[in-house]
This record gives structure tokens, sequence and C-alpha cells, in this order.
């Protein structure tokens, strides 16, 4: 049976979430990321911090092989499911204000088969609008892609030695390790186990490493901009092109573009475009 004709009759229920954006994970990602903030009430979230807020934490007999909810809330019906985080599309008008109450509502808006290198992926695309005092301020769209275990395991080259900066004028070095993947997993309540389980990750997903999370790659390349051009983002496209491994030497590497905006990636020696994204600003 293909991806579509498990898919097919697959529509998920809108949800809505509600609470407040909390300073603790700001305060902790600034310790994961090694910078000095201090979250206090009233402060402006940075770009995509919001990932942190409004959690979801199912008890742990709800949780499938892979970690993630057997059924959760817009994970669809694939055989042996292998997710990844594939892509995005996000608009801010405005920042999150830590201490305030903030609303989410998310629904799926595409799911679309597609075929890749190693056969049948289906993206699915899930909306989130989130709120606060009465204003829309964020409005993204995030492609997570699914393929099923049936399919054969792909290769992936890990190179251990660096990649050059390639002459451009924002450089950040991340720190891939297993640490910094468990606490970035913590901070987020995934608890896919391509992210800590190594055996798992290898033997049973096919991958040579512990897998570095897309949100963390695209957060790192926001914050590549955020420390060198602090302007208020208007937008941020990326899409994840090639798995980071846990201790694959990569760099953030990006600049101002021709357009007023900035073009970000994430780069190994073996790939320049691991992670890409391209950043707009308000005026
Ligand atoms: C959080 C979290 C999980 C994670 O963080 S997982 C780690 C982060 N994610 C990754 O590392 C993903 C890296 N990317 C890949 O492995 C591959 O790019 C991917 C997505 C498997 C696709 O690779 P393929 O080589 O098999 O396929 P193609 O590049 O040839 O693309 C096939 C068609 O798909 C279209 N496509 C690619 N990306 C997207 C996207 N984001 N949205 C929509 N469509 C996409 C591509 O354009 C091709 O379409 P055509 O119409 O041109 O055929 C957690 O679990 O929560």
């Amino acid at each position: 049976m293909g991806l579509q004709e498990h898919l097919d009759g697959w529509n998920p229920d809108p949800a809505r979430d509600e609470g407040f954006v909390a300073g603790e994970p700001v305060t902790a990602l600034s310790a994961v990321l090694d910078q000095p903030v201090v979250a206090r009430t009233g402060d402006r979230l940075p770009p995509l911090w919001h990932w942190l807020q409004l959690l979801e934490w199912p008890p742990n007999e709800a949780l499938g092989p892979d970690g993630h909810p057997r059924h959760g809330r817009f994970l669809p019906p694939v055989p042996d499911r292998r997710r990844m985080f594939a892509g995005g599309h996000v608009r801010f008008d405005g920042a999150l204000e830590v201490g305030a109450p903030v609303h989410r509502t998310s629904e799926v808006t595409t799911c679309t088969v597609k075929h890749g290198g190693n056969g049948e992926l289906a993206f699915v695309t899930v909306r989130s609008t989130w709120s606060q005092h009465g204003h829309d301020r964020i409005v993204e769209d995030i492609d997570y892609v699914y393929r099923s275990g049936d399919e054969s395991p792909r290769t992936f080259a890990v190179p251990t030695e660096a990649p050059t900066p390639d002459g451009h004028p924002w450089l950040l070095s991340p720190d891939t390790s297993p640490v910094t993947l468990f606490r970035f997993s913590a901070l987020t309540a995934n608890s896919h186990r391509i992210h800590y389980d190594l055996p798992y990750a290898r033997d049973v997903e096919g991958y040579p490493g512990l897998v570095v999370h897309g949100p963390l790659l695209v957060l790192l390349m926001l914050e590549a901009v955020r420390r060198d051009a602090p302007r208020p983002v208007a937008e941020v496209r990326f899409r994840l092109r090639r798995p980071v491994f846990s201790g694959m030497p990569v760099l953030v590497r990006g600049g101002p573009d021709d357009d007023g905006g900035a073009a970000l990636a994430v780069a190994s020696a073996a790939d320049d475009r691991h992670a890409t994204a391209d950043v707009r600003f308000h005026d």
C-alpha cells in the first residue's frame, strides 16, 4: 500500500491551546546557547524562541516506538513512521511578551505525497497562529516529512574535517554534542529517539549518528542574524535539506542579501546547504 492510501480520509481536527509565555525556557535556552540572558516579565522573545512555549507532555504510555506520541495530534497514520522536521515559513507581526497570556490555534493545511531519492515522502504542513493581547503575532507553516520504515535506508556522508568560513560575515560554530541535543530535546518536549538514543537512531531509523534537531539548526541561523543584525524579523523561510549528525563539525554561515534581507545556511565540509534560511526584516 502506498503512503497516499494510508492518508486518504485522514483529516485531524484543529487544536486550540492557551497559557502564559514562560520566562524559564528563555533563560534555559540562553544557557544552552552560552548566552547570558535572564528573561523577565515583559521581555520580548527573540525570533523563533516561541518554539519552547505551550509544549505538549503526553503520558509515557501514549508514546510510540519512535518516542513521539503513538496517535498524537497531526501525526499521520503512516505505518512504521519515520518523522523529520523538513521546513517552514514563519511571519512575525511583533514578538511575544514574557509573562502575558498567549493563545495558539493549529491545523493541518496540506498533506502531500511526493517522491524523494529513496521512495515516497509524505509532507504534512501544520499552520499555527500565536496571538497575544488580541493580535495575531506569529503565523507559521511548519512542514514535517514522513516516510515509512519499509523504505530502504539511505546513506549519508559524515565528514570529520571542519567547513571553511568561506568569506561569510556572520559565522557561528554550533555545539552539536549529545549533551546539547539532550538539553534541546528537553526544552522542546521532544522525545523522538533519533536525538538521544544512538542504538535506535542507527539500528532502527538507519542514521549514522544522533540527528541534530531541525528547529535547533534554524534557531541557530536566526541567532547568527540576531547577534550581528538585531533588527525586527518580518519573516523567515527555511528548509532542512540533509541531516546533521551529532559531533559533525558544522558552521552557520550567512550575511545580508541583495534585497535588504539575509541569507543563511548550515554547512559541513560535505555539503554547503544542510539547512538554509531566508530572512526578511520589518522596515
Ligand atoms: C524536530 C523533529 C525532527 C527533526 O528535527 S529531524 C532533523 C531535522 N531534519 C532533517 O535533518 C531533514 C533533512 N532533510 C532530508 O533528510 C531530505 O531533504 C528529505 C526531507 C528527506 C527529502 O530528501 P530527498 O532527497 O529524499 O528528496 P528531495 O530533496 O529530492 O525532495 C523530494 C520532493 O520533496 C520536496 N520537498 C523537499 N522538502 C520539502 C518541504 N520542506 N516542503 C515541501 N516539499 C519539500 C522537493 O521539492 C521535491 O519535490 P518535487 O515536487 O520537486 O519532486 C520532530 O520530529 O519533531
